[in-house]
């Protein structure tokens, strides 16, 4: 995100109906000519939440995962409400900055089209023996441009955890195709969204966004 331009919400929205749960979302400017249906999971109450537990469970099932791994920050109610409905109990988040309980902690950097400038993953090395020769699944909010679900997939195979799928409620334009490379296959998404151009005063789905 460039340092000289504001975020602007605009009065504009963008309906998605994920897996059968109807959302409206503000469209968001993040550029002068780039805008997106910004998706705040934490903001869209519990009935979401655990609606999109269950249905990334029916999707995850299949693959026998033993455990769930999430990111900060967004990633945290996505894991939580996954691990519920898959009947686990323990799963592990990765951090975005060092917390006084964490462990020596293996690391990742990271960019986001939604915050500035870089960022890192970090994974507690106590939590390693959770993952380490386990099926995992990693979960997000939304993958865009790839870089925080790269980041997690590569930190958890640098614990020996296999990744047997990657679980998001929305999937949003096509960078993270690029990103992810062969592990773009693994991914399961409840919903897709595209990103917006301006046109004639109006925000309008760039269709090479589209999926
Ligand atoms: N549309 C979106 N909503 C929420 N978080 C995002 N991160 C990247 N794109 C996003």
């Amino acid at each position: 995100m460039s340092d000289s331009f504001q975020p602007v919400v605009t009065s504009q929205t963008h309906k998605v109906d994920v897996a059968g749960y109807p959302v409206e979302l503000p469209l968001v400017a993040i550029r002068p000519d780039l805008a997106i249906s910004l998706m705040m999971v934490i903001d869209l109450g519990v009935r979401f939440g655990a609606h999109c537990g269950e249905k990334l469970k029916e999707k995850l099932a299949p693959l026998q995962p033993d455990i769930v791994v999430g990111a900060a920050t967004l990633g945290i109610p996505v894991a939580i409400e996954v691990t519920r409905a898959l009947g686990l109990d323990r799963y592990v988040i990765l951090q975005k900055s060092p917390k006084v309980h964490l462990g020596d902690a293996l690391e990742q950097k990271i960019t986001s089209i939604t915050s500035k400038g870089e960022q890192r993953l970090l994974l507690d090395d106590r939590a390693v023996p959770l993952l380490k020769g386990r099926r995992v699944v990693v979960v997000d909010d939304v993958v865009a441009s790839g870089s925080s679900l790269k980041g997690s997939v590569d930190l958890v195979r640098k614990a020996g955890g296999e990744v047997v799928g990657i679980g998001v409620i929305l999937t949003e334009a096509r960078d993270w195709l690029e990103t992810l490379g062969a592990d773009a296959g693994l991914v399961k998404g409840l919903a897709h969204i595209p990103q917006f151009s301006n046109e004639n005063r109006r925000w309008a789905a760039r269709p090479e966004t589209m999926l």
